[in-house]
């Protein structure tokens, strides 16, 4: 067997040295200070919960331009417009890609985004250190993403009590049973089950349905990528997942927000 490319190790070492080359930039202490003046966080958790409690989709919106797998997905590509179509599509929440050399997003991205709308916005990058926490904050992120597959149990732990004590809340992202356990035992409230293997770009949702039997009922269950179809999310809603994150269906579709409202059959709003 070759070996696989495994994209997740190369963009996590890339991870390390921008963090070195920003912090020598502008250094955390300072960092800490744009956090604290930072609009405060939205409450993503929240909104999703106050979603599923009326009877909708939670539907976690993503603005990414490109991606590894895929390439370009929209161009042009406008974020403010996007937020806005999301929100008026009935969107819970936001994810913006900020990860610059992968999927071409940049942190401009997430600031527009929010600016434009209400929505509570998830900074989709790959987090290894405290310095990227700060810097979520700091551009306004309500949320945070760890994933397991990329962090060690010391690590993760310190990233999630740091974004908590900053007042976002966190996905902790998992695509097997080793992973789900190690999410769980930091005391999450949500959890993301990744059907695409970062590793090997393989997408399949039954990475989700075969992870449910191990979630504690209390904890929010995120399916995430892959879901392109109204028969997908019947398939999920069908098995009680109701919140979903969502980038390649809505992104090549002329009005996003319009496409997601079609994707869950006028139920979103
Ligand atoms: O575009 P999709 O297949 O709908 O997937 C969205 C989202 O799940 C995907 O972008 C994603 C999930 N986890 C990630 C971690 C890093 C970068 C990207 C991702």
């Amino acid at each position: 067997m070759t070996d696989t490319p495994d994209i997740l190790k190369k963009i996590i070492a890339r991870k390390w040295a921008e963090v070195a080359e920003r912090s020598a930039l502008l250094p955390v202490t300072e960092l800490a200070l744009l956090a604290r003046e930072a609009d405060a966080p939205r409450g993503f958790v929240a909104a999703l919960r106050r979603k599923i409690a009326a009877g909708q989709p939670a539907v976690i919106a993503e603005v990414k331009k490109a991606s590894p797998s895929r390439g370009v997905l929209r161009d042009p590509f406008h974020p403010a417009e996007i937020a806005r179509q999301y929100e008026a599509g009935g969107a819970a929440c936001l994810s913006v890609l900020t990860d610059h050399d992968f999927f071409q997003g940049n942190e401009d991205y997430l600031r527009e985004a929010r600016a434009a709308c209400r929505l509570p916005v998830l900074r989709k990058d790959f987090m290894v250190d405290e310095y990227q926490v700060v810097e979520a904050r700091a551009l306004g992120a309500d949320c945070i993403l760890l994933i397991v597959a990329a962090l060690s149990d010391l690590e993760m732990g310190a990233l999630h009590q740091q974004a908590t004590d900053l007042g976002m809340d966190v996905l902790v992202e998992v695509h097997d049973a080793n992973e789900l356990q190690r999410a769980l035992a930091l005391g999450i409230d949500m959890v993301g089950i990744n059907n695409r293997d970062l590793r090997t770009f393989d997408v399949t949702l039954d990475t989700t349905l075969g992870l449910l039997s191990q979630i504690p009922p209390d904890i929010l269950v995120v399916t995430e990528s892959g879901i392109l179809s109204p028969a997908d999310v019947e398939r999920m809603r069908k098995n009680d997942v109701h919140a979903f994150l969502i980038g390649e269906a809505f992104m090549r579709a002329d009005d996003p927000g319009a496409a997601l409202h079609h994707l869950f059959g006028g139920t979103s709003k």
